[in-house]
């Protein structure tokens, strides 16, 4: 069964084409990579999945999307926002519900920021900002999971811990990253874009890293 799926589809700033024409579905129970040079278009595809599928997907961007002045808490509530009413989510605001807090805890705890919970985001690392974005994600909980080089800020062992995580919570993942080793030990499917275009894509067990290096 397709989870995402574009057909046809050209993606472009203005005048400026970036890919297509585009043919990918993404099946459920998945876990897909993207790989390419940097300027090749993974981040303008991740965000169009997401444009056309924004209430069935989690989305790690690149650029995070957090809000520095609020604590990493308020942050991955942002995750459940929808599920609430506007006065619930102003009530959390000023004073955080118990029981949200119980639910975040043990997320903050498996990504190594428990002692952070009330800390503002402004005060933290690039890498520790990275975890409460891949926190938010879990806590969404949604079926689909596209993440923009969620590990990018991480140490090897940290990013390889992070990649098993967003692995376990998410059956269903589109995610771009730029090591070819790790994205044939956590991918099922490498898709690889040049010039443009979908110019791979292939289950993990046909590819290596040699023949993943050839479009770097
Ligand atoms: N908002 C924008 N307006 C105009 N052009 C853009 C915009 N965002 C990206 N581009 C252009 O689209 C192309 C693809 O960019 P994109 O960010 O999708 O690449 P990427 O593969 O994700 O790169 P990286 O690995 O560096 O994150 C690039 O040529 C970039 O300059």
């Amino acid at each position: 069964m397709s989870a995402l799926a574009l057909h046809e589809a050209y993606l472009s700033y203005g005048n400026h084409r970036v890919l297509g024409p585009v043919n990918l579905d993404v099946r459920a129970g998945e876990h897909l990579i993207l790989l390419g040079k940097s300027g090749c278009g993974k981040s303008t595809l991740l965000n169009r999945l997401y444009t056309e599928n924004r209430s069935g997907c989690a989305l790690i961007p690149q650029d995070l999307g957090l809000v520095e002045t609020l604590s990493v808490y308020h942050n991955v509530y942002m995750g459940r926002l929808q599920r609430y009413s506007a006065l619930q989510n102003m009530l959390n605001l000023i004073s955080p519900a118990r029981g949200r807090v119980a639910e975040v805890s043990p997320l903050l705890e498996q990504l190594g920021l428990a002692e952070k919970c009330f800390s503002s985001v402004a005060e933290l690392s690039g890498g520790q900002q990275q975890r409460v974005a891949v926190a938010r994600a879990l806590y969404q909980a949604a079926p689909v999971l596209l993440a923009d080089e969620p590990v990018s800020a991480l140490d090897g062992p940290e990013a390889d811990r992070v990649m098993a995580l967003l692995g376990q919570y998410f059956s269903t993942a589109v995610i771009s990253l730029h090591d070819v080793d790790r994205a044939l030990r956590y991918g099922q499917r490498i898709v690889a874009i040049q010039n443009g275009e979908l110019v791979l894509d292939e289950p993990t067990e046909r590819l290596t890293v040699a023949a993943l290096n050839e479009f770097y």
